[in-house]
């Protein structure tokens, strides 16, 4: 069903930089949440402070009544075994084919026989579209098979929670677009939590239960989609509609008279209009309570039919 992570008073730095300050969410289980902002404000370093990897300064990352900023290197290895990361170019073994690098985890946590890892691991690689591309090596294949390689990888060991980092980059608008319907589909059948780091707004927009924005060292704000889609924060808006006018600069933080100036242009603009269609499990996947209910929601605030899986 997923674990719900519980964020308190998260502060990192690395010297005399602080990276963010102050964080507090929770990560409901089971759900979907995406971290936005831009670059350099410490969104890996987020992801790699909730797997254990980072310290933080301070507060505190309570999962299943455990506070992992205060575990021991023995306990933390034992609760990273709730974790799956898919990192940013997949991260796989250039030497080893795709078989042996999703069977990698398998063969180093569990002693499962390899029977038994033959038989998890062409499920997982089915799941993320991958069956026929066991003997390839990672050098042989696109981008997009590489993450969805990483992903299936990710899988194996039956995370409650998954982590993304940035899954969409260096990947063509098509290729998103398919595997943010494979991480939706993945949520619906698995049930895990996920985190997903990414840049891309039409993502952001999309796939998730939740979004959190980090700005300027602190987490701006972190809730439901509608709420955020649907928010007057300045920063949130502009990060959410893509513009440039707004606090963000290319320089991360702009001068406050422009600011003034280009928010006053974006009122006359108007209003965002209604948030986005939400991205449902794709036909032939059994829906889950919660994505029934959310296929519902969709229905009402779209005036769209409710199809049946
Ligand atoms: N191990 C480290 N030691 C020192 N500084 C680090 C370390 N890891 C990250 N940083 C610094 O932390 C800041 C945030 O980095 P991070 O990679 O988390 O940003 P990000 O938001 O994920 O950026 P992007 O969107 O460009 O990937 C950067 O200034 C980076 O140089």
């Amino acid at each position: 069903m997923g674990v719900e992570i519980c964020v308190e008073g998260l502060t990192k730095s690395f010297g005399h930089q602080v990276i963010w300050q102050d964080v507090s969410l929770t990560l409901p289980a089971g759900e979907v949440s995406v971290m936005l902002g831009p670059s350099g404000t410490g969104k890996s370093v987020f992801l790699k402070t909730l797997v254990g990897l980072l310290k933080p300064d301070r507060g505190s990352i309570t999962i299943q009544g455990r506070d992992i900023t205060r575990l021991r290197e023995r306990d933390l290895y034992e609760v990273r075994k709730l974790f799956g990361v898919l990192f940013q170019d997949g991260a796989l073994f250039g030497s080893m084919n795709l078989y042996d690098n999703i069977a990698f985890p398998l063969r180093e946590h569990t002693r499962k026989s390899e029977s038994e890892i033959r038989r998890i691991v062409l499920e997982k690689m089915d799941m993320v579209g991958l069956l026929g591309a066991e003997g390839k090596l990672p050098g042989e294949i696109s981008g997009g098979m590489r993450k969805r390689a990483g992903l299936a990888r990710a899988l194996v060991l039956d995370p409650e929670i998954i982590l993304f980092d940035e899954p969409d980059s260096g990947l063509d608008p098509v290729r998103v677009a398919y595997l943010n319907q494979l991480i939706v589909d993945l949520n619906a059948q698995i049930d895990a939590t996920f985190l997903i780091v990414t840049h891309d707004i039409a993502s952001a927009r999309q796939v998730p239960d939740n979004i959190g924005l980090l700005f300027r060292r602190e987490l701006v704000m972190f809730g439901p989609r509608e709420k955020l889609l649907a928010s007057d924060e300045p920063v949130v808006r502009q990060f959410l509609n893509g513009r440039m006018q707004g606090p963000i600069g290319m320089a991360e933080e702009k001068d406050a008279a422009q600011v003034e100036q280009e928010l006053a242009q974006i009122d006359e603009d108007g209003p965002a209009g209604a948030p986005a269609p939400r991205l449902l499990p794709g036909p032939g996947i059994t829906r889950p309570p919660r994505w029934e209910a959310i296929a519902r929601r969709e229905a009402e605030l779209h005036g769209a039919e409710v199809t049946s899986p």
